[in-house]
């Protein structure tokens, strides 16, 4: 498929922090695409990068190079009102690992999910409560947990109600970073539930995590990442089943459970040794 096509297109983005002497390099020439309901993982280990890839696509980092587009209109190109319109419009949202990053304490619930609505305007107050309503529903949230403020929910419930706040602008990109991680089994397997019933509407997912089993689960295909390059990417099944890079290989037999065999100690030092080399 083309890139033109792509609902979400990275193209070979190098992206700086810092300036001048402390200018350090964090990606290098990073592409990926998604396409409408295909869910993609992004994995990689702490500090390889993944959360300025999601940073570079809503257009809060800058790139030096490369470019990204969001169905087909240019994200970099744009100057930073042009990108406020763009987020504004609500095409892509994103949730993230602590859902309280994306919550406001002093706000109840139901606030919290309109705002997105509210900042985009023009829906009347009944409009805006009728389809917080009905994204609650949606995303398994209770209608009674709508006056509540995000202290008084668990851990699974901000998260779902992050699912429903990001939804409500009825976005066609999904930034998904670490969202199950700090969720136990079971409200993992419900919120990868509903993530998966969102693919089937057509919407696209990046899904971003350090662990290739939540990602293999769920994603269609999968890019991995290392110190801020892509070093591997291609259907999950085949990353999971023949990887071909000595770090996938490192992630794949660091899960037993999905390739069905785990490394030996020697195998394991034979991959660090290439890695280092
Ligand atoms: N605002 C910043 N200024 C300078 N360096 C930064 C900044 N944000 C991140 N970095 C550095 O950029 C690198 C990549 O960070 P990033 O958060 O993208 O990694 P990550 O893969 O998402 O890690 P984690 O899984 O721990 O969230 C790290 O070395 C980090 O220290």
């Amino acid at each position: 498929m083309s890139a033109r096509s792509s609902l979400l297109a990275v193209e070979a983005i190098d992206v700086h922090y810092g300036h001048r002497r402390s200018r350090t390099q964090v990606l290098d020439r990073v592409s990926l695409h998604v396409e409408p309901g295909e869910i993609v993982g992004l994995i990689g280990e702490s500090g390889s990068g993944k959360t300025t890839v999601a940073r570079a696509i809503l257009g809060l980092v800058g790139v030096s190079s490369g470019g990204i587009s969001v169905d087909g209109e240019p994200v970099t190109a744009r100057s930073r009102a042009q990108q406020r319109r763009l987020r504004r419009r609500g095409v892509v949202q994103y949730v993230f690992q602590d859902p309280l990053r994306s919550l406001d304490g002093d706000w109840t619930v139901g606030d919290s999910i309109a705002e997105p609505l509210r900042i985009r305007g023009g829906l009347s107050r009944a409009e805006v409560t009728e389809r917080v309503r009905a994204y609650a529903e949606r995303s398994k949230v209770a209608l009674e947990l709508l006056e509540r403020y995000p202290a008084e929910l668990s851990g699974g419930q901000r998260q779902r109600v992050a699912i429903a706040r990001a939804l409500i602008t009825e976005p066609r990109l999904l930034l998904l970073d670490e969202p199950v991680s700090a969720l136990d089994a079971a409200t993992r397997v419900r919120i990868i539930e509903a993530l998966t019933e969102l693919r089937a509407e057509g919407i696209g997912m990046l899904y971003i995590s350090h662990d290739l089993g939540s990602v293999a689960g769920v994603s269609d295909r999968t890019v991995v990442l290392r110190q801020g390059r892509v070093v591997e990417s291609g259907p999950t099944r085949q990353v999971v089943t023949a990887p071909e890079h000595p770090y996938t290989r490192l992630l794949v037999g660091s899960a037993p459970l999905l390739s069905g065999q785990s490394l030996t100690r020697e195998e394991r030092d034979e991959l660090r040794a290439a890695l280092a080399g």
